[in-house]
């Protein structure tokens, strides 16, 4: 189940294991959480993981606050990112929730700890903030890279099944997926027949203000949303 929160355009996944009831949701907003557990709670699940795909920037993850309000819930996050979790993954891991799970792929550039997971079948891949539908995560703070994000897309994403859905962790124009396929013929920044030169060319000259929370959400962020003591 795809949910959103329209202050920072975040989009939080609710994944469920239909036979067992386990549950676990990526990329929660701090302001979101008791919304995501009443969806939880009616669908009868039961939360076993809070996952996030990078410290993010422009919010405060609901991780903190799910660990709060859940009992027995971890949270995840890669090992990469420096960030505080209860569990830190690595490329090739498995986040199970009953049989199903999600593979952890490595996509730094947007930020060094950045990752992408990839549902067990293929069909979709949550690509956090590195391969958004028309775009990509900026480059130019926590450990950016443009040159790196171009290789983790090609390398780690691109590589999917063209018909692997894409799933971002935000949107800014109310667009809620797109495919492997699509990114690659015509995602205008590193789509087919983009170089590598032409993209950090382009991340190099898109001269976007800082998200407005910056200065508040990394530093909770690398404590897993615990806000300033
Ligand atoms: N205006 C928003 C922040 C918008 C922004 O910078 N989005 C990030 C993802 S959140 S770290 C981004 O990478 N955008 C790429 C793009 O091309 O838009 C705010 O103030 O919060
Ligand atoms: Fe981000």
């Amino acid at each position: 189940m795809q949910l959103f929160d329209a202050e920072s355009s975040t989009y939080t996944y609710l994944l469920w294991d239909k036979d067992t009831k386990d549950a676990i949701l990526v990329d929660p907003v701090d302001t979101q959480v008791d919304r995501d557990i009443d969806e939880a709670t009616k669908l009868n699940l039961s939360l076993v993981y809070g996952v996030n795909t990078h410290a993010h920037a422009d919010h405060i993850t609901g991780t903190h606050l799910l660990k709060q309000k859940i009992s027995g819930l971890k949270s995840v996050i890669a090992e990469s990112s420096g960030a505080k979790a209860d569990l830190h993954v690595v490329a090739g891991d498995r986040i199970f929730f009953g049989s199903r799970f999600l593979s952890v792929r490595s996509t730094p550039g947007h930020t060094k700890g950045c990752t992408s997971y990839v549902a067990d079948d293929e069909s979709f891949v949550l690509t956090g903030d590195t391969l958004l539908i028309g775009g990509c995560g900026r480059t130019d703070f926590q450990g950016g890279s443009a040159s790196t994000l171009f290789d983790s897309v090609q390398s780690q994403l691109f590589s999917l099944p063209p018909t692997t859905i894409v799933y971002p962790a935000h949107d800014y124009k109310g667009r809620t997926s797109s495919t492997i396929e699509k990114e690659l013929d015509s995602n205008p920044r590193l789509g087919k027949g983009k170089t590598k030169k032409e993209f950090i060319e382009i991340m190099s000259n898109l001269n976007l203000a800082y998200p407005k929370k910056i200065d508040v959400a990394v530093p909770a962020n690398m404590r897993c949303g615990v806000p300033d003591p």
